[in-house]
C-alpha cells in the first residue's frame, strides 16, 4: 500500500489527500513534523519537503502539484481536471495562485518567528500583499461559478487549492476578516468543507520542537 507523507496543517498535502481518497486509493498516512529534526522526509525528499508519496516499489513523488498531475497521470478516473483544454490549463492556474499564497504564508509565519527585533517588516508585507492580492484573485473567480464547483458541474483540483489554502488560512491566522471581506467566497468554501473528503482532512496545527529560523 502507498504511503503518503503528510502533516497535520499542511494545505499542499491535503490536497493529495483528497485527491487520493476521491479517487479511492488507498493509502497509509504518515504525520510528520517537517521541520524537527527527528523527521524522515529528507529520506524520501531532497528538498526535504512534503507531502511525498511514497509507491510500494520504493519511489517517491513529491511537490504536492507534480503528484497531483502524476495521479491524473497514473490514475485518471474520476478525473480531477476538465476534460476542455482551457478549463485544464484554469484550474492548474488556480492551483498556482493558491499554491503562492501558501508559500506566502509559510515565509511570513517564519519570519514572525524570528525574535522582534530581526523581524523584517517590509519582507512580511510583501508576503501579506501577495495573500491579499490572491484573496482578491479567488474572490473574482469564485463570483463568476455557476454551481457548488469552481469550475463546470464537478470537482477539480481547483477546488482542493482553494479549499486547502483557504482551510489552512482559517487556522493559521484567525483574526484575518476575508470571510466578512469576501462573503461569497467564504459560501463556496464552506460548501466544500462539508463534502466528506474535505471534512475527513481538516487541518489541525502542529507543535514545532526545534528552531527553525
Ligand atoms: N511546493 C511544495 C511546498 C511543500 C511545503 O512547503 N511543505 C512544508 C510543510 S507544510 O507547510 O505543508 O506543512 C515542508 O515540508 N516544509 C519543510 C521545508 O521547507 O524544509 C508542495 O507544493 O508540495
Amino acid at each position: 500500500m502507498w504511503t503518503l507523507i503528510s502533516a497535520s496543517p499542511s494545505p499542499y498535502a491535503r490536497k493529495v489527500r483528497i485527491a487520493l481518497a476521491e479517487k479511492g486509493i488507498p493509502f497509509t498516512l504518515q504525520t510528520e513534523v517537517p521541520w524537527d529534526g527527528a523527521t524522515v522526509t529528507p529520506q524520501y525528499n531532497p528538498l526535504e519537503k512534503l507531502p511525498v508519496l511514497i509507491l510500494d516499489d520504493g519511489e517517491c513523488v513529491y511537490e504536492s502539484h507534480y503528484i497531483l498531475e502524476w495521479l491524473e497521470a497514473k490514475h485518471p478516473e474520476p478525473a480531477l481536471l476538465p476534460s476542455d483544454i482551457d478549463e485544464r490549463l484554469f484550474a492548474k492556474k488556480v492551483e498556482v495562485v493558491c499554491d503562492g499564497m501558501c508559500d506566502a504564508m509559510v515565509i511570513a509565519f517564519f519570519e514572525r518567528m524570528r525574535e522582534p527585533g530581526k523581524q523584517s517588516e517590509p519582507w512580511k508585507a510583501r508576503q501579506m500583499r501577495k495573500v491579499e492580492g490572491g484573496l482578491r484573485q479567488l474572490s473574482t473567480w469564485v463570483e463568476k461559478r455557476e454551481g457548488q464547483y469552481l469550475i463546470g458541474d464537478r470537482l477539480t483540483i481547483a477546488d482542493l487549492a482553494i479549499a486547502a489554502f483557504l482551510g489552512w488560512f482559517a487556522i493559521r491566522w484567525s483574526e484575518h476578516q476575508w470571510q466578512s471581506q469576501y462573503p461569497k467566497l467564504k459560501q463556496y468554501w464552506e460548501g466544500l468543507e462539508a463534502l466528506p473528503h474535505f471534512k475527513e482532512t481538516r487541518p489541525s496545527p502542529q507543535t514545532i520542537k526545534d528552531q527553525v529560523v
